[in-house]
């Protein structure tokens, strides 16, 4: 099958190279020449859990890579969402579907959005997570630590669901949980939980870039942070009547860790993974995506239902001035989504139709 990549970090390279090893035709295409440049070889290297070579295409364009393509994956940090998605638009057909790899603060609705504006209705699926634990070493080859278990995911439409599961499960193996909609899904990415807490307290190290192994540095003072987190996101999971999935039970479905609390947990994936290194810069994803686009999606959902959320709201500010940002602004707030001033119920049905068909009551 003819598989189109949009982007060319880790993610997008790991993914490149399963399919491609895997007997799949792969374009990719990444918006920055350098990225295209780097790569035009065509030969991707991976080491680790998967090791070897494979051959992609590298696509001048986006609109001759993502054309007759079986499956479409959108592979890049959030903030690099929109621009991916507003140059693919234009060339979606409603018989193609769109994997978002993965998928942060119901970035999907996004691009339903635009693909409504043209009255095209593709299937999207949204992953709660990346199916890989990755980085890219150079611009053509990846190591790859851990292909997951098991991660959720769901269909815009929600009707399409049992298609893209069975789509996904012929690319990549039974691999995946399909849930009813999609802001399960988005409520059930948990970087942003055991992201922000452990890079803010070892900000010094980024800065310093120091090797240091992110699960070591989520000692049992930075795990009670974690864990204060994530009950502030528990809660708002239990508002909109979504599956509950802690943190720990992520770690222990996606990662078959074991430990009865999060410090154990985290010290099981450090066994486990042996990697990676933290992030080894002051500005990085675990800030720059986990903020605006995850931790002000959860918040903005809790404050349309009256839940206070001190602990996030504190993240939020506090990095936002760290950062000299406001990332309440920037970031995926129900209004910017399209969602502002819809009931909780409305709100999951409408991460259920996507834009492309009304909402009951309207
Ligand atoms: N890597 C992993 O193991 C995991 C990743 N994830 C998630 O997967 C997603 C992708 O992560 P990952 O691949 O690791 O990210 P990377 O850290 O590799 O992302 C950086 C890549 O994104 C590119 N980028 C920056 N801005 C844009 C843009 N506007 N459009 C397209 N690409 C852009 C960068 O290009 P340049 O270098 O030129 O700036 C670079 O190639 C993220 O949401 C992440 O949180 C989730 C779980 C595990
Ligand atoms: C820390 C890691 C690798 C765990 O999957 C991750 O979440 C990321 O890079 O985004």
């Amino acid at each position: 099958m003819k598989v189109a990549i949009l982007g060319a970090g880790n993610v997008a390279l790991a993914t490149a190279y399963y399919l491609a090893s895997t007997g799949h035709s792969v374009q990719l295409w990444s918006p920055f020449p350098e990225e295209r440049a780097a790569l035009s070889g065509g030969l991707l290297t991976a080491e680790g859990v998967l090791s070897g070579t494979a051959d992609i295409v590298v696509a001048a364009q986006a609109e001759s890579c993502v054309a007759d393509a079986g499956l479409i994956v959108i592979a890049a940090p959030a903030f690099g969402h929109e621009p991916l998605m507003a140059a693919i638009a234009p060339h979606v057909t409603a018989a193609q579907t769109v994997l978002i790899h993965p998928v942060t603060g119901l970035s999907s609705l996004l691009l339903s959005r635009l693909m409504a504006e043209r009255g095209v209705a593709p299937t999207i699926v949204d992953a709660s997570t990346s199916l890989f634990t990755t980085r890219r070493i150079t611009a053509n080859s990846v190591r790859i630590l851990k292909v997951k278990d098991v991660i959720e995911i769901a269909a815009i439409p929600a009707a399409r669901g049992p298609q893209a599961l069975a789509l996904l499960e012929g690319l990549f193996g039974k691999r995946f949980r399909l849930e009813p909609n999609a802001l399960t899904v988005s409520l059930n990415n948990h970087n942003p939980v055991y992201h922000v807490p452990p890079l803010l307290c070892n900000l010094s190290r980024a800065e310093l870039q120091e090797d240091w192994m992110i699960w070591k540095g989520i000692t049992p003072g930075v795990a009670r942070l974690v864990k204060l987190v994530d009950d502030e996101r528990l809660a708002v999971v239990r508002r909109y009547g979504t599956k509950e999935v802690s943190v720990a039970d992520y770690f222990r479905q996606a990662h078959g860790a074991i430990g009865a609390d999060l410090p154990a947990i985290f010290l099981s994936v450090a066994e486990k993974l042996k990697g990676p290194i933290g992030p080894q810069s002051f500005e990085h994803r675990f800030m720059t995506e986990d903020v605006p686009y995850a931790l002000v999606f959860f918040l903005s959902l809790g404050e349309a239902a009256g839940i206070d959320m001190p602990i996030t709201r504190n993240f939020i500010e506090l990095t936002s001035a760290l950062y000299e940002r406001d990332f309440m602004a920037e970031g995926h707030t129900l209004d910017r989504l399209g969602l502002g001033g819809l009931t909780p119920d409305a709100i999951v049905a409408r991460s259920m139709s996507g834009f492309s068909a009304p909402l009951a009551a309207e």
